[in-house]
């Protein structure tokens, strides 16, 4: 009896709206064949075929086994549903058509099933995560990198469609309060509905007292999916490590037995029936496997037994034979899980393929330790922890908030629970993927009592020793592997270095820098290369520049020349970083903006010392002159012995604010805090540095000492132009220094006076300002209807003010106030009414 053969009533239900578009995608999937055309497809061979379908098996395989797995969970409580001894288990059968065409494959489980509404809820709306995403990027990517895009997110269920024109799932759920009579019931839909039905199972109950059985009835074109050798090979590479309950596939077996006797090979299907022989088993369904599977071997048994008997004194002429088929259960994930395997013993692809199909992430990993333990407490375990080949980018978004519940706790094989609570491991590390199997906790450990156990404070010490050791050994062996890792995990290793302060300096030793010498340093290395009598570690940061742009930095240019190394920080973490650490194996960092810097070579800074006191002596007046200029922007104007080649910075004294955190800070000012007086003593604590062999400074210096003392003789023009010249300059230098100008307009109203002068321009000459006016305006009105752009829109119904909303016909269908998207998080509206002069309504007097 089939699903379709008995006239039971089906309810009808329409898919959601985003499963309906899900299933649009999967279905009219372009990219099964991307190079060839449409008219091509049927002819070609099927290993030509992109296997972008083949995910429907993983993905089926997967469910069952969540479904075991809650199953075994609910068992754990309420013992009357599961005495234990009746097998938990996935089985996969394939079945020819009559005609030999065509066919199906079934995939059931002994899970716990699904009631009328939960096959309704669960199949016919989308409850995933991310789903939207995928649609969105399906919807809008060229054809060809949808089938890409399906294999890298699982489409769980709808991967059905992939495969087959019509699908029944067949369910029933165990026994319980809130259900306590129950029975078997099946979904239908086919690849072209946009509707599906929910029905009792006509064939009445098959499965038993709790399970799902998925018959997927495959389209023309997806028939090698009935070859239990192809079936094999795909559960062998995508799910024999989703599943920690036995798989089985039904294959079919050929023997030899004695043709004479008809009636021993009856109960085995022949040659010419092989349609036959599947509906035989398919109609056993009810039966598990190991028991069918045990029948056959006895059966076989007694036909050896019986001949034996008959025929004891018969000539020896060996007995005539022929080829009989039976279908047998055939365990597929038969070996022990990935985790209870020597290590030794186990490949590369091994592990990968078991993180694929554990945790649905199809970006490779990075890294991973294998290992197995004894806490303190007493309880062995054996664990494997995974570097992720991505971080999740909600990580990033609230690093200290996110929470990945990817630490799958086993206890003696047994899935528990993969919510071990927030603090579980350090916020730094939340992206951890492990599975920990313990030997000794009892099976029914709640989550409560796990959070109390001395284990689990242990094994969060254990695993981020051992991530850790894990990062220390790939950089340490593999540089180019650990730079792959850092790709992913520099800002990891920043974030862990301020936030874990325990872990602090293995976090900081993991940390890779560029620096005006090369690209990918660590801390040590630097120190390695620190020269003689150096005390700091010299850093400038400046969030969003590029570090070849920093290289090019006044403040850099004399430490480069020297052949100091200093590193150049361009990441968000990175200043909160240094200002956290402030020192690293005892040597300070020192931020080459700012004052404090030191070489350390007491030679050369004595020489310095004498030159600079000569300097400044001989540079008095300018420095006298230039002090008075810029006494708004700046605390005071000193002889610098950190530039080379350019005439002057600006320097942050050691307690001011650098460029970087000025830009920070002006950000912050914008948002909403007002300036207060230490923000703004901070921002003038800074000083101009002049270079006393700059020939553009020597000049300055002459013209400034040639100003005539006696205020008699002053010439106010070349006064103007000296005080003009020397504006460009600290601008300059503010600019040059990161700063910004205090007025960027004049800043270059004074450039292109000065340019005029250079080039022998009147300075005064107006430019021809006339322009083109606008037309007179316009009194008629658009023609075109102007259309709504979608989603500019703030609904009016997003007023909570119901009253307002009901007056509000008044003004027309659709009130309301347009935003550009991007701005819609960041305005709030709010309203009030005006009457007719305008005024603000306060009270309604007459009320
Ligand atoms: N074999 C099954 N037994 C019981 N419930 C099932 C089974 N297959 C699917 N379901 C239910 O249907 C829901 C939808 O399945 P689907 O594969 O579309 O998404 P998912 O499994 O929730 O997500 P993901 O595939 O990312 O894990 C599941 O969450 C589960 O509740």
């Amino acid at each position: 009896q089939d699903f379709d053969g008995s006239d039971v009533p089906k309810e009808k239900h329409n898919y959601q709206s985003d499963v309906a578009r899900l299933r649009k995608i999967v279905i009219n999937r372009q990219p099964l064949l991307p190079q060839v055309s449409r008219a091509t497809r049927p002819t070609l061979p099927g290993s030509l075929t992109p296997n972008v379908r083949d995910i429907f098996l993983r993905e089926l395989v997967s469910n069952a086994n969540d479904a075991l797995e809650k199953f075994r969970l609910t068992a754990l409580k309420d013992k009357s549903i599961w005495d234990g001894a009746e097998p938990l288990n996935i089985t996969i059968k394939a079945i020819k058509d009559e005609d030999g065409k065509g066919g199906r494959v079934v995939i059931s489980d002994t899970g716990i099933g699904m009631t009328p509404d939960e096959l309704t809820t669960n199949l016919g709306t989308l409850a995933k995560s991310g789903t939207s995403d995928f649609l969105d990027q399906a919807e809008s990517g060229d054809a060809t990198g949808t089938g890409n895009l399906i294999g890298a997110f699982g489409l769980g269920f709808y991967s059905s469609f992939l495969v087959a024109d019509r699908v029944y799932v067949a369910s029933i759920s165990p026994k319980s309060e809130k259900n306590p009579n129950p029975s078997q019931n099946v979904f239908s839909s086919s690849a072209d509905d946009s509707s599906f039905e929910i029905f009792p199972d006509p064939r009445g109950n098959t499965l038993g007292s709790h399970g799902t059985e998925i018959t997927l009835y495959l389209k023309d074109d997806a028939a090698e999916y009935l070859d239990t050798d192809k079936l094999q090979a795909l559960v062998n590479k995508h799910s024999s490590y989703s599943s920690t309950f036995p798989i089985y596939l039904s294959v079919r077996e050929s023997h030899q037995v004695p043709d004479e006797d008809e009636d021993v090979v009856e109960p085995a299907p022949s040659e010419d029936e092989p349609t036959e022989a599947s509906e035989t088993s398919s109609e056993t369904a009810g039966e598990t496997p190991e028991t069918e599977k045990k029948d056959a071997e006895d059966s076989d048994e007694a036909i050896v037994e019986e001949e034996v008997e008959e025929k004891p004194k018969a000539p020896p002429a060996p007995p005539k034979m022929k080829t009989v088929f039976t279908d047998e259960w055939v365990q597929l994930n038969a070996q022990p899980p990935l985790w209870m395997r020597d290590p030794k013993s186990t490949s590369d692809e091994d592990y990968e393929l078991f993180y694929t199909a554990f945790w649905k992430d199809y970006t490779k990993p990075l890294g991973w330790q294998h290992f197995s333990g004894d806490s303190e407490s007493g309880t062995s375990f054996k664990s494997i922890i995974y570097l992720p080949g991505k971080i999740d980018e909600e990580y990033w978004k609230q690093p200290l908030a996110y929470q990945s519940n990817d630490i799958k706790l086993m206890v003696k094989r047994v899935f528990i629970t993969s919510d071990l609570g927030e603090d579980v491991l350090p916020k730094w590390a939340s992206w951890v993927k492990a599975v920990v199997d313990a030997e000794d906790l009892p099976l029914n450990v709640s989550r409560e009592t796990l959070q109390s156990t001395r284990f689990l404070r242990q094994l969060k010490q254990i695993i981020i020793k051992r991530i850790l050791q894990l990062f220390n050994r790939i950089a340490e062996d593999d540089e180019e592997k650990f730079k792959k890792i850092s790709d992913v995990y520099n800002g990891v290793f920043k974030l862990g270095a301020v936030e874990d302060v325990k872990n602090r300096d293995k976090l900081t030793a993991l940390t890779r820098f560029s620096t005006n010498q090369r690209n990918f340093t660590s801390l040590d290395q630097y120190l390695e290369n620190k020269k003689q009598g150096q005390k700091q570690i010299f850093y400038l940061a400046e969030m969003g520049k590029t570090p070849e742009n920093l290289a090019q930095s006044v403040f850099v240019e004399k430490l480069h020349a020297r052949g100091y190394e200093v590193l150049l920080l361009s990441e968000p973490l990175d200043e909160i970083l240094v200002q956290n650490l402030r020192h690293y194996k005892n040597v300070a960092f020192q931020d080459v903006a700012k004052a404090g810097l030191k070489f350390g070579d007491e030679d050369v800074e004595e020489e310095e010392k004498a030159e600079k006191e000569a300097a400044t002596e001989r540079y008095q007046p300018l420095l006298k002159y230039l002090k008075e200029f810029s006494k708004d922007i700046v605390r005071d104007v000193i002889i610098s012995s950190r530039l080379v080649t350019s005439p002057c910075a600006v320097v942050a004294d050691s307690h001011g604010y650098t460029a970087n955190v000025q830009r920070m800070m002006n950000a912050q000012n914008a948002k909403n805090q007002p300036h207060s007086y230490i923000q703004e003593f901070a921002q003038k604590a800074k000083v101009l540095e002049i270079n006393p062999r700059s020939p553009l400074i020597e000049g300055l210096l002459r013209r400034v000492q040639q100003l005539p003392e006696d205020s008699e003789e002053r010439d106010e023009e070349t006064e103007a132009e000296l005080n003009e010249v020397a504006s460009i300059l600290i601008d300059g230098a503010l600019v040059r220094s990161g700063f910004e100008v205090p007025d960027s307009n004049l800043f270059f109203t004074r450039v292109d006076r000065v340019l005029r002068r250079s080039l022998g321009v009147s300075e005064t000459a107006p430019t021809d300002a006339t322009v083109k006016p606008a037309p007179p305006v316009d009194p008629e009105l658009p023609a075109e209807e102007y259309v709504e752009p979608e989603n500019s829109f703030v609904e009016w119904n997003e007023f909570k003010d119901k009253k307002a909303m009901e007056d509000s016909a008044k003004f027309g269908d659709k009130p309301g106030v347009h935003l550009p998207d991007h701005m819609k998080d960041h305005f709030s509206i709010e309203m009030e009414e005006i009457d007719d002069d305008d005024n603000p309504v306060v009270r309604h007097d007459e009320l």
